[in-house]
């Protein structure tokens, strides 16, 4: 029998910026905005508190840049200023829905979003306010995996649930070998050593030392944000 209340009380949700394209090349697909903040307001309503880092790959990609020629940490900065486009976007689409978001961002930008400041970003949780945490990590070469990873660390959240384009952890890139296999879980060492690619380095290291657990899981699945939270069978969990 499924249980009724939510398994967690605190959530780090990354949501990958790409996603947000739906079946568009580039940019924000409304409808797909719309529908992921649904889920985020179904989950909010059973009583936990969710954070977001959102992604800027469908706006910018830093190693993009970098791989025409442009000096990698200027093309990391568009990537961050990439993610604060899309969190205004998600905010404001939260904002419509009924929710309240604060988007915070870790470079400073104050006449456009206020910056991170982790007590008041606890204090909006506890209000029930989604807090998205906007330009990543402040700093180039990392991605929005490691921020989701170090800002779940910080705010003290039972789990990083990693909403993406497929549907879990693969024996290999399920894109490119359509033999792999999915797994239902694995250690933050396992998926190191074969260097699975779902999640950078960086960000698995900081979960396995802070034993913060990943769950990784389909962003295009109706219904697996919520099946997360209530513990069901859903995508894949990386644990220490
Ligand atoms: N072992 C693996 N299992 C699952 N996905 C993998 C694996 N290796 C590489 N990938 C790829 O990783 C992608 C998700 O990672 P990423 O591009 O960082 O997404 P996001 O846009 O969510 O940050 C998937 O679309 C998938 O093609
Ligand atoms: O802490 C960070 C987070 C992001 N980025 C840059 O922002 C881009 C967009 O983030 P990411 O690729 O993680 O987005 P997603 O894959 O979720 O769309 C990255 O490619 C980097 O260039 C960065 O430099 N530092």
């Amino acid at each position: 029998m499924s249980q009724t209340k939510p398994a967690y009380k605190r959530i780090l949700l990354k949501l990958s910026g790409e996603a947000l394209m739906g079946d568009d090349q580039f940019g924000i697909n409304r409808d797909t905005i719309v529908r992921m903040v649904d889920e985020i307001a179904e989950v909010t309503r059973l009583g936990v508190e969710v954070a977001v880092v959102i992604g800027g790959g469908n706006i910018f990609r830093g190693v993009a840049g970098g791989s025409v020629g442009m000096d990698r940490a200027t093309a990391d900065y568009m990537g961050m200023l990439a993610t604060v486009m899309n969190a205004l976007a998600l905010g404001d689409t939260m904002n419509k829905a009924g929710l309240t978001a604060r988007v915070m961002s870790a470079i400073g930008i104050e006449q456009v979003v206020e910056p991170y400041v982790r007590p008041k970003a606890l204090q909006y949780l506890e209000e029930g306010k989604v807090v998205i945490f906007a330009a990543g990590t402040g700093n180039p070469f990392f991605t929005t995996d490691t921020a989701a990873a170090l800002r779940g660390a910080e705010i003290g959240a039972e789990m990083v649930l990693k909403a993406t384009k497929v549907d879990g952890v693969y024996t290999a890139d399920p894109k490119k070998d359509p033999s792999a296999t999915r797994y239902s879980k694995i250690t933050f060492n396992d998926a190191m050593t074969q260097n699975l690619g779902i999640m950078d380095a960086a960000a698995f290291a900081l979960c396995r030392d802070q034993k913060l657990p990943i769950k990784v899981f389909s962003i295009f699945k109706h219904g697996a944000l919520k099946r997360v939270v209530m513990g069901e069978d859903e995508g894949t969990l990386v644990h220490v």
